[in-house]
């Protein structure tokens, strides 16, 4: 019997996604037999200090990447928001999950029903951070890393008054009710991929039992955001952010571009078909780049 083996992170968000994938491949696939092997990532390993400080997205995916390299796995699964913008040519991803709810939310410590003016926000993001001042204006932010699991417990252990998360990893985790508030795309720009699984492989292996796997829109979503902010090459520090709505055939793609020499940044949003999703991603990159100069 053909076995496949799914490299995935050790977090328990990390390995619920990857199970969802090997119940797809059993159930559409009899005669498939499908493992999980979990490995801690060195962006896993190194907890106190901020993602860009370290080294960014790739942290997450090094030790992933050499595992499918060596044959050890045949396939990652990714949250799409986690992966570097280019990926290794012999690596490609290769199938789209359909989107979870792709909102970030604000949680709150156990029992508590209103947010604590006198402890700050946990949240790391600079993307996070800049949004969250035009909804909060008074309210400070503390970085806070580690699993959501990890950040859950240092909220309820009383050191912030609140944590900005991703809708989907906690819907994933079945903690759901712990969502306080949710921030819609309008106000708070997701990260690009945010809500999305990516399925990782090798350029020689036929994946055809993934087939009706991959999700149509959730695809053009990820081409969108993800050509947006690979044009603003929106380094590991860098706040870019993106989100594109998909819908009989368009897109509505909103985008933040954060300028790292004068601090200023500026959101848009442009319309476009869905099958040119690449071009509308690079096309509102642009636009929002020239409009920030013209500012200076
Ligand atoms: N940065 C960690 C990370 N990577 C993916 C998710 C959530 C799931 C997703 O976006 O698909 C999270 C947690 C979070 O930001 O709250």
């Amino acid at each position: 019997m053909r076995k496949v083996v799914i490299g995935s992170r050790e977090s328990k968000l990390a390995v619920v996604q990857s199970e969802m994938v090997r119940d797809y491949i059993r159930e559409n696939n009899a005669d498939i037999q499908v493992e999980i092997l979990t490995m801690k990532t060195t962006g896993d390993k190194i907890l106190d200090r901020t993602l860009d400080k370290i080294g960014g997205k790739g942290l997450f995916v090094k030790e992933l990447d050499k595992a499918l390299m060596e044959r050890k796995t045949e396939l990652s699964v990714h949250s799409l928001k986690d992966m570097p913008m280019e990926v290794p040519e012999e690596l490609p991803l290769i199938a789209f999950s359909k989107r979870e709810d792709p909102r970030d939310v604000l949680v709150l410590p156990k029992g508590v029903t209103q947010l604590d003016t006198s402890k700050p926000i946990g949240c790391s993001s600079l993307r996070r951070i800049l949004q969250l001042k035009e909804i909060f204006p008074d309210m400070e932010c503390k970085s806070v890393r580690g699993n959501v699991q990890t950040r859950l417990k240092k909220l309820d252990d009383g050191e912030y008054s609140g944590l900005l998360l991703a809708a989907a990893g906690l819907k994933r985790l079945g903690l759901e009710d712990r969502i306080a508030r949710y921030f819609e795309p309008e106000e708070m720009i997701p990260a690009a991929g945010q809500g999305i699984l990516a399925i990782q492989g090798r350029k020689d292996v036929d994946y055809s039992y993934l087939k009706g796997y991959g999700d149509e829109n959730a695809t053009y979503a990820a081409l969108a955001e993800r050509a947006f902010v690979r044009y603003l090459n929106g380094g590991c520090s860098s706040p870019v952010a993106a989100h594109a709505r998909v819908e009989d055939g368009q897109i509505i793609l909103r985008g933040l571009y954060y300028d790292e020499n004068t601090g200023n940044y500026e959101k848009g949003l442009k319309k476009g078909s869905a099958e040119a999703a690449e071009e509308l991603g690079i096309s509102l990159a642009k636009e929002l780049q020239e409009r920030s100069k013209a500012y200076v």
